[in-house]
């Protein structure tokens, strides 16, 4: 006779059996779906259902795929005090007869497995971890909920916690789903609106709340949220890469996951400034420093241009062709036109300077204009003089200190060096590929984007023919289009309200063939906005010799879209590791939270950036966001207490250490004469299946680099987590960085089982004693 325990397991098999038998039917569903191609196309419930069941199909199947090793789809249950039970899984399935087999966890009946306590029961009398490995039911734990064990439960689910907790890390952070906790159940079931501020120290779940937020939004609002729609901001492509698995092991896949260093199309950036350039680009002066810069000569930009006109040679010096430059810019900064869309102006103020070289007063200034406007040397030296322009070919110019305006000397200096010596590429025709660009070039990129303006698809055509050659026969409109044989050879094409023609077609249409004419006036008056639907003959009441009047209908008019284009606008921006943005990073994320909600996610305590916000108001407002609801989570779940209470050493004042829930731990401080054979030792000692990093200041890790060493620069430790984490040389992290402190305590949080500090030079003075 199998034990009640046994027995127990066996029932929980048989509901996993029919929730991945029900499955498997609803696989075949969706392939004789498919197999009948679009002729089921008719709307209805039957589609919708059909539809929803190749969704759940196929996100199932994404599961299964996605790590053999992952918990199976089952994962819950609830038992309610009126007798009710529910299975709580990764995804919602129904039977047959639309009965819930499995309640999604985002649900709202799901909720209170996140939230029951024996304190607030919210109805619930024993809530059931399932432990699966694939579809094998292979272990149980069970909360009775009572009210004489209120107040003693502190955690949810308690063994199947410590469990997670106690498995090795993977290269891959996995998800929690099992084992959310309420205050981050709270936090990822937050409205969508307005922004919601998720705080906490190291290792409170921030990462994992930010991304099973993603997949709850995803689920309550999946017509607005789908393809694209919400969008995941992290520090690093480490740490992205360490949190990808995440959303496609809850079945979601549509959600933007990006770091900072690849929120600009084309470009992918891992590299960071040192502190002190970081510091230069991640101000707001900069925006002033690329505002002057981009209308500066380009480099390529001739010094001269010469053009014979009557035969008069016209010359404009270097001195000319910048007090040109200047003019254009004005003439732009009173419309509001960016440099790429400027060629206009640059031609009409380079005809005005050409101009003011003309000797002699018979010449006619609009014949002028007319010829030199249209001579091809002018419109090449247009190509070269106001190039359309890249935001990687404008950066690039300030390798030049001389274009820096609005900087110190010593910035500018610092600032030009950083582009020189083969970093970026000077020219502003050159393709973008290819060049390094650290994260912090990054939102000088997205600000030139912005600043510079889509460059024109085609080269401009120059001012149009007719409206050079305007007639003076006095004033007349017509009501139609009208082509008419005018006062001068050729015909001429009226549009209505126009006092004078749109366009004449001179000699190159023979008079007498009207057909011929027509099929010109056609063509204008389509690209006009205007569909011919026939000629008739009628007068001409203004008396030319010979006229068509012309019968035209508007074309159908494109209603102006008030939204911005689909692909540009996230409706949800989560914004993890926010406490470390400049304000130059703020502006480029909030570029791309304009139309969105926001959850911003962050740990004052970790904040490195020279630049970063000393407050989350701060912070907020400079993101463009007011209106916000807290959340901070106190529990913290990767560092053991230990190590955590050593590590608060380093925390900034005025912050609270995390109150750390997981057990064990070790913790070692060694000086050592060798570093190198140290670390070497420490690598060689930890257990076989384990993570290590090794952590040291940025300029430090080529010192320690060996062979079967894993060694992480300081800079680059955000966000991750290993098993043991061998912190070395702590003063030079300190040392390294005006924020150096709050550097190493984010290296020091980073163990799950083991830290070791070694170290040859003294500690800092926070870490003695
Ligand atoms: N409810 C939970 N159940 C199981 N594991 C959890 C839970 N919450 C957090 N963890 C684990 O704790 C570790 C830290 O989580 P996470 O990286 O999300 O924290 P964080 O607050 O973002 O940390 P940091 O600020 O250092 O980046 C991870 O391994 C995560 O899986």
């Amino acid at each position: 006779m199998p034990d009640a325990r046994t027995q127990e397991i066996a029932a929980e098999q048989r509901v996993v059996d029919r929730v991945y038998a029900r499955l498997d039917g609803m696989r075949e569903r969706a392939k004789a779906l498919a197999a009948e191609g679009h002729g089921r196309a008719a709307a209805g419930t039957l589609t919708g259902l059909v539809e929803r069941d190749a969704m759940v199909h196929r996100a199932a199947a994404r599961l299964r795929s996605v790590d053999a090793e992952a918990e199976g789809l089952v994962f819950g249950r609830l038992d309610l005090d009126d007798g009710e039970t529910y299975h709580i899984g990764r995804l919602g399935v129904r039977d047959d007869d639309r009965e819930p087999l499995l309640v999604d966890w985002r649900a709202p009946a799901a909720a209170p497995f996140y939230r029951a306590t024996s304190g607030q029961p919210l109805g619930v009398v024993r809530r059931r971890v399932i432990i699966c490995r694939g579809q094998r039911v292979v272990d149980l734990d069970d909360d009775v909920l009572s009210p004489d064990r209120a107040g003693e439960l502190q955690v949810l689910g308690e063994g199947a916690l410590l469990a997670a907790l106690r498995r090795s890390r993977g290269a891959h952070m996995r998800d929690i789903v099992t084992t959310i906790q309420r205050e981050q159940d709270e936090a990822i079931r937050a409205p969508a609106r307005g922004v919601t501020l998720v705080t906490g120290g190291p290792g409170t779940g921030k990462t994992q709340v930010a991304l099973h937020r993603a997949a709850y939004l995803l689920y309550t609002d999946r017509g607005r949220f789908t393809d694209g729609r919400i969008l995941v901001v992290g520090p690093s492509t480490v740490f992205t890469s360490y949190i990808s698995r995440v959303l496609p092991s809850l079945g979601e896949e549509s959600v933007h996951l990006r770091a900072l260093g690849e929120l600009v199309d084309g470009v992918t950036a891992t590299r960071r400034d040192p502190a002190a350039l970081a510091e230069i680009k991640g101000g707001e002066r900069m925006c002033g420093v690329l505002a002057e810069l981009m209308w500066q000569a380009p480099p390529a930009a001739p010094d001269r241009l010469r053009l014979v006109y009557a035969g008069q040679v016209l010359t404009l010096d270097a001195a000319d062709l910048a007090a040109a430059r200047r003019r254009v810019r004005q003439r732009c900064a009173a419309t509001r036109t960016p440099p790429n869309a400027a060629r206009p102006q640059a031609v009409a103020v380079l005809l005005d300077a050409l101009w003011s070289k003309v000797d002699g007063a018979h010449v006619d200034r609009g014949l002028f204009v007319e010829d030199a406007g249209d001579r091809p040397e002018l419109h090449r030296f247009l190509r070269a003089w106001w190039p359309p322009l890249t935001p990687a070919g404008v950066l690039s110019w300030l390798a030049d200190p001389a274009r820096v305006v609005g900087l110190p000397a010593q910035a500018a200096a610092l600032l030009a060096a950083s582009y020189s010596a083969g970093r970026g590429d000077r020219s502003a025709a050159s393709s973008d590929g290819g060049r390094d660009w650290s994260v912090d070039d990054v939102p000088l990129l997205d600000e030139l984007a912005e600043l510079l303006g889509e460059p024109p698809a085609a080269p401009r055509a120059p001012e149009p023919e007719w409206r050079l050659r305007e007639l003076t026969t006095g004033t007349r409109t017509v009501d139609d289009f009208v082509i008419s044989c005018g006062l001068r050879d050729g015909w001429e094409l009226y549009a209505p309200g126009h006092p004078t023609p749109i366009a004449a077609a001179g000699q190159a249409i023979d008079n007498d063939a009207i057909v011929a004419a027509q099929r010109w006036a056609e063509a204008l008056i389509l690209r006009e906005g205007h569909r011919v639907v026939g000629w008739k003959d009628g007068f001409d009441p203004h008396g030319e010799d010979a006229y068509k009047a012309v019968l035209a209908e508007p074309l159908p008019v494109q209603e102006p879209d008030d939204e911005p284009p689909a692909e540009d606008r996230y409706l949800h921006v989560i914004l993890d590791e926010a406490q470390d943005l400049s304000p130059m990073e703020c502006r480029m994320v909030a570029r791309r939270a304009e139309y969105a909600s926001m959850t911003v996610v962050g740990d004052l305590g970790q904040a490195t950036h020279p630049l970063a916000a000393g407050s989350w108001p701060e912070l907020l407002g400079r993101l463009g966001k007011r209106e916000v609801r807290t959340l901070e989570l106190r529990t913290g779940y990767r560092v053991p207490r230990a190590i955590a209470d050593y590590a608060a050493r380093a925390l900034a004042p005025g912050i609270a250490p995390t109150r750390s829930y997981r057990p064990g731990g070790t913790l070692s401080v060694r000086r050592v004469d060798d570093l190198r054979a140290a670390v070497g030792e420490e690598v060689r000692r930890a257990p076989r299946d384990a993570t290590v990093a090794v952590v040291v200041a940025d300029a430090f890790a080529p010192r320690v680099d060996a062979p079967g060493v894993a060694v992480v620069p300081a800079s680059l430790v955000k966000g991750l987590e290993y098993d043991h984490v061998v912190v070395v040389e702590p003063a030079d992290i300190v040392d390294a960085e005006p924020r150096g402190l709050n550097r190493l305590y984010v290296a020091l949080t980073r163990a799950v089982a083991g830290l070791v500090v070694l170290h040859h030079k003294p500690l800092p003075a926070v870490l003695r004693g």
